[in-house]
């Protein structure tokens, strides 16, 4: 009889303000749904002598994502520069995209759904195969407040830079940090500060906002007592301005750990829509490909059931020479389509100025 095949080592690493680190293991329940290969890197890390869990849950929990136990090892120096590359062109990519974002503003209309976030990709490729530790060197470098992410998953390395907290847990003190409602920042610093000033009172842009905030607050109710919640405030990426929210809670009872967290608000209407089942099934029917690790929650956990998990956005897939960008765009009533691509554009200038290593803004222009 032959034996199971021990699937290879996976690696997950963070590159945030303060740290850089990774763990390497071979993955938990490799095939399984991602829901239940995050409970059983949970009990892998209380019943073993591994000191944390890290892992990406993908958009959908119900397909494979990666989750490792093991111990914070530090990251050895990128072997590789980035490679020279470039955009692959796809001619008729903007109008399905323009008509997809026309098609969810009729879903709308018809109360079928209140808010979808619609998503599209785009391929660059390189001369030689992408090192993934180089590219997540070189975002953690252009966006020293995000949160640089690298992860190993079953069709490819995610690697990114994301600006969006989805919920750090401390002891009982909880803290989420939704961004909903964008424009794309200037290279003019007099435009670019008007851009931000008419997000902050854009009636479309706080709509749009208050709907992840409200779904947030609702789905840590029964885990937490939730902080009176504060009007949005401006956040502002190298690409992008945002409207952004801190949620604060206090847990209700300290076994809920991170990863409870984490599970009861992924994902929020940030990377789906609401409700959520219906903007689900509408991203389905309507979206090319598949996200294939983006818009899913990636981070860690320690013995203690502390963590922190990051909402997988301003990411690729790099898999060998090609390197497949993501972003999205909620769509609510009021979204106008060539807006909607135009912000999928400016978000896509994250990964994209990386690669060709140049200024975020001209990317793109
Ligand atoms: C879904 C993405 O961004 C989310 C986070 C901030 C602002 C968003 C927006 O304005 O649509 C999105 O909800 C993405 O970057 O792909």
């Amino acid at each position: 009889m032959r034996e199971p095949r021990t699937p290879p080592p996976r690696t997950v690493t963070f590159a945030g303000p303060r740290a850089r680190w990774s763990v390497t293991a071979t993955p938990v329940d490799p095939g399984a749904p991602a829901r239940v290969q995050a409970g059983a890197a949970r009990n892998a890390l209380r019943d073993g002598d591994r000191t944390v869990l890290a892992g990406l849950l993908p958009f959908d929990v119900d397909v494979a994502g990666t989750f490792l136990t093991g111990h914070r090892e530090r990251v050895p120096e990128p072997r590789a520069d980035l490679p020279a590359g470039r955009l692959v062109e796809d001619p008729g990519a903007r109008d399905r995209y323009t008509s997809a974002v026309a098609d969810v503003l009729r879903r709308i209309d018809s109360g079928e759904v209140d808010k979808v976030v619609l998503s599209r990709s785009v391929r660059f490729e390189t001369t030689t195969p992408v090192d993934p530790q180089a590219l997540l060197d070189r975002l953690a470098a252009v966006n020293p407040a995000a949160q640089g992410f690298c992860a190993d998953l079953p069709v490819g390395t995610l690697v990114g830079a994301s600006p969006e907290l989805l919920c750090r847990r401390s002891g009982r003190e909880v803290l989420s940090h939704p961004l909903a409602g964008s424009v794309p920042r200037q290279a003019d610093p007099v435009l670019d500060e008007e851009a931000g000033a008419r997000l902050a009172v854009s009636a479309k842009d706080l709509r749009e906002h208050a709907v992840v905030v409200a779904d947030i607050v609702e789905r840590l109710g029964p885990l937490a007592v939730v902080a009176p919640v504060g009007p949005p405030r401006l956040v502002r990426t190298p690409a992008m301005w945002h409207l952004g929210t801190e949620v604060r809670a206090h847990l209700r009872d300290e076994a809920t750990d991170s990863l409870d967290l984490a599970l009861a608000l992924h994902p929020t209407p940030a990377v789906c829509g609401t409700p959520r089942r219906a903007a689900a099934e509408v991203i389905r029917r309507l979206e090319e490909g598949e996200r294939g690790g983006y818009a899913g929650a990636v981070g860690f956990q320690d013995r203690a059931g502390d963590g922190a998990w990051w909402v997988a956005i301003r990411c690729a897939l790099v898999d060998g020479r090609t390197v497949r960008a993501h972003a999205g765009g909620g769509i609510v009533a009021g979204s106008d389509p060539a807006a909607e691509h135009a912000e999928t554009t400016a978000k896509l200038r994250t990964v994209l100025a990386a690669l060709a290593r140049e200024r975020t803004t001209e990317v793109l222009a």
